[in-house]
C-alpha cells in the first residue's frame, strides 16, 4: 500500500492526517492551536506554536499509523488562508505574531485604497472585494509598525509568508521560500491571470517584492522535508488554502461543481473552470488549486455564524449539552413555527456584507418553544448556505456557464441530517455527503500524489469519490421559494435601517 501525509494547519488546530492511496483515513493526531487576543478586533498566532502544534501533530499521525517516513511517498499541506507571517531569513525568527485572517486592524489601509478609488482594478486583478480579511494590508502594517521591519525588508533580510510557506521554510529547513497559487490568490497582491506578483498591487502597498516567494501550481515540486524532522525525508507535493483543497478533496474539477464545507463558519466555493469570473452578486473569485501552470479559477462566498449558531446554543442558551443534540431538539417540533433567527453575531458575510446587522429572532408566539428556536437555528445555516447559491446561480448565468446539480458537503455540521434534508429542500438540488468528510486534509493529499505519480490525473481521483448519502429535495419549488422570500425579511429585519437597500 502506497500513503501519503497531509498537514491541515486549521485556524483553532493543527491536524495530520496519514491516508492511503484510495483516500481513506488510515492514523490522524490534532492539537488546538492558542488564540491571542491582543487588542480588540485583533486576532494573532505565535508562528513558533503553528509549527510545534503542526510538526507534533505529524509525528504522532505517523507514529499510530506504525510508518516510517520512508513508507510515504508525498506530504501534502493545506492551510488556514490570509494569515500572515514575516520573518528574518537569517534567523528564523518571527518578527511579530502572524496576524489571523479574522483581524481587523489593516481597515483603515483598506479604506484608503477604496477612497483612491483601486477598488475595480483590485477586483480586476486579484477576484477579491478590497478588505482587511486578505493578506496584503496586513504586512503592510507588519513593516509600518514593528519598528525596523520595512528597513529589514528592504535589505532582503525577511521574508513574507502565509502559513503553508511558513511551515514548508520549517520543514525544508529554510531552503525553500515558496507557496501554490491557491494561497497567492488570497493576498491581494497576486494577479491571478498571469499567476504572478503583480508590481502595481506591491507598489500600492507600499511592499518590497524581494519578500514574496516563489509561486508554484498547487501540485507541485516544494521541496524535501530535512531529514531529522520527521525520520527521513519526504517530498513536499502539494499545497492549497483550506478552501480549495477541500473543493479537490471534493473532486470538484470543472464547471458548475461546488461544496460547501459547515464548520463554524461555512464555506461555498464553486468551480469555474478556466473562465475568471467577476461576480457581480456579493462573491469572491479566487484561484483554485491548480495541478498544472493553466489558471483555474472557483467563486466563493463564506457565511461568518455557521455551526457557531449551535454552539451558541450550547454555551449561550444551555438549551443543548453537546452540539450532536441539537437535531433530536428541532426534530421534536415538525417545523420552526414561523420562528427565524438571524445569526448575524457579527455581522454578515457573503452575499450580504452588513457589517453592522446583528441577531435576530423573530414570529415568535405564545407557542414558541427551544425547540422551535432549535429548529430555526439550525435552518439558519440552510438559509444562509442557500443565499450563496443563489449568488453563486446568478453569476453563473450571467456569464453563460454551467450552473450548479449538486451539492457536496463536508466540514463538523454535515453530520447533521435534518440540515442536509432542509439544505436540498431550500436548493432543489441534492445535497451529497462523500464517505470522507475530511476533503481538506485528502485535497492537499490527492495534490501530493498527482505530482508524486500515484495519480496519472484528476480522472482518477475523480473515480475514488464516492458518495455516503444523497439527500434529494423532497419540498415543492412554491413552497421552499416563500421560505427564502421569508428569510430576506428576516435579514431586512436584522439589518440597521442606514444598511438596507
Ligand atoms: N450534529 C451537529 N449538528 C450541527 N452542528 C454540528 C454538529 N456537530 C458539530 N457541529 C458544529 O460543527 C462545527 C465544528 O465543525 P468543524 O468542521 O470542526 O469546524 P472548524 O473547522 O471551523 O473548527 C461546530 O460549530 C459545531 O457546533
Ligand atoms: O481554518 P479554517 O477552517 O477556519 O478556515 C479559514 C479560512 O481559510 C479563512 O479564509
Amino acid at each position: 500500500m502506497t500513503y501519503l501525509l497531509a498537514l491541515d494547519q486549521g485556524t483553532s488546530s493543527s491536524r495530520s492526517i496519514v491516508f492511503d492511496s484510495q483516500g481513506h483515513a488510515v492514523a490522524q493526531a490534532q492539537l488546538e492551536l492558542p488564540q491571542i487576543y491582543s487588542r480588540p478586533g485583533c486576532v494573532e498566532h505565535d508562528p513558533r506554536e503553528i509549527w510545534r502544534t503542526q510538526l507534533t501533530t505529524a509525528r504522532e499521525a505517523l507514529a499510530r499509523a506504525g510508518l516510517s517516513a520512508s513508507e510515504v511517498r508525498a506530504l501534502g499541506i493545506t492551510n488556514q488562508r490570509e494569515t500572515t507571517v514575516l520573518w528574518n531569513r537569517t534567523t528564523g525568527e518571527p518578527v511579530h505574531n502572524a496576524i489571523v485572517w479574522q483581524d481587523r486592524r489593516a481597515e483603515p489601509a483598506c479604506a484608503q485604497l477604496r477612497e483612491q478609488g483601486h477598488a475595480a482594478a483590485i477586483q480586476e486583478k486579484t477576484g477579491l472585494l478590497v478588505d482587511a480579511y486578505f493578506s496584503g494590508t496586513k504586512l503592510q502594517w507588519l513593516l509600518d509598525n514593528v519598528p525596523g521591519a520595512r528597513q529589514a525588508a528592504e535589505r532582503g533580510e525577511l521574508a513574507f509568508g502565509t502559513v503553508d510557506t511558513w511551515l514548508i521554510w520549517q520543514l525544508t529547513g529554510g531552503r525553500r521560500h515558496v507557496t501554490d497559487v491557491s494561497n497567492a490568490s488570497r493576498t491581494m497582491l497576486f494577479n491571478v491571470h498571469t499567476n504572478q506578483w503583480d508590481d502595481d498591487l506591491l507598489g500600492l502597498m507600499n511592499i518590497p517584492r524581494a519578500l514574496m516567494p516563489e509561486v508554484l501550481p498547487s501540485s507541485s515540486d516544494f521541496g524535501r522535508t530535512d531529514a531529522d524532522i520527521l525520520g527521513g525525508a519526504i517530498a513536499i507535493g502539494g499545497v492549497a488554502g483550506d478552501q480549495q483543497s477541500a473543493l479537490f478533496g471534493q473532486a470538484c474539477f470543472s464547471a458548475g461543481m461546488a461544496k460547501n464545507t459547515y464548520g463554524t463558519g461555512c464555506f461555498m466555493l464553486m468551480h469555474t473552470g478556466r473562465n475568471f469570473q467577476t461576480s457581480h452578486n456579493g462573491l469572491l473569485t479566487t484561484s483554485a488549486a491548480q495541478p498544472h501552470a493553466t489558471p483555474e479559477y472557483a467563486l466563493e462566498g463564506s457565511v461568518f455564524v455557521g455551526g457557531a449558531v449551535v454552539q451558541w446554543l450550547r454555551d449561550g442558551l444551555s438549551a443543548i449539552e453537546n452540539s450532536g443534540q441539537v437535531q433530536q431538539l428541532a426534530e421534536s417540533v415538525p417545523d420552526s413555527g414561523g420562528v427565524m433567527m438571524v445569526p448575524a453575531f457579527t455581522g454578515l458575510g457573503a452575499p450580504y456584507w452588513k457589517p453592522d446587522a446583528r441577531g435576530t429572532i423573530t414570529g415568535i408566539t405564545r407557542g414558541t418553544t427551544l425547540a422551535h428556536i432549535a429548529r430555526a437555528a439550525l435552518e439558519s445555516i440552510a438559509y444562509q448556505s442557500a443565499a450563496l447559491l443563489t449568488a453563486m446561480s446568478r453569476d453563473a448565468s450571467e456569464a453563460g456557464g454551467r450552473s450548479v446539480d449538486e451539492l457536496r458537503v463536508d466540514g463538523g455540521a454535515c453530520v447533521n441530517d435534518l440540515l442536509m434534508q432542509f439544505q436540498a429542500d431550500l436548493l432543489g438540488v441534492p445535497v451529497v455527503r462523500p464517505e470522507c468528510v475530511e476533503t481538506t486534509a485528502l485535497g492537499a493529499a490527492y495534490l501530493a500524489g498527482l505530482s508524486s505519480g500515484i495519480y496519472r490525473g484528476t480522472d482518477e481521483i475523480s473515480q475514488l469519490w464516492r458518495a455516503e448519502r444523497r439527500f434529494h429535495p423532497t419540498m415543492g419549488r412554491e413552497r421552499a421559494e416563500a421560505l427564502m422570500q421569508q428569510w430576506e425579511h428576516a435579514v431586512r429585519q436584522a439589518t440597521p435601517v442606514d444598511e438596507q437597500p
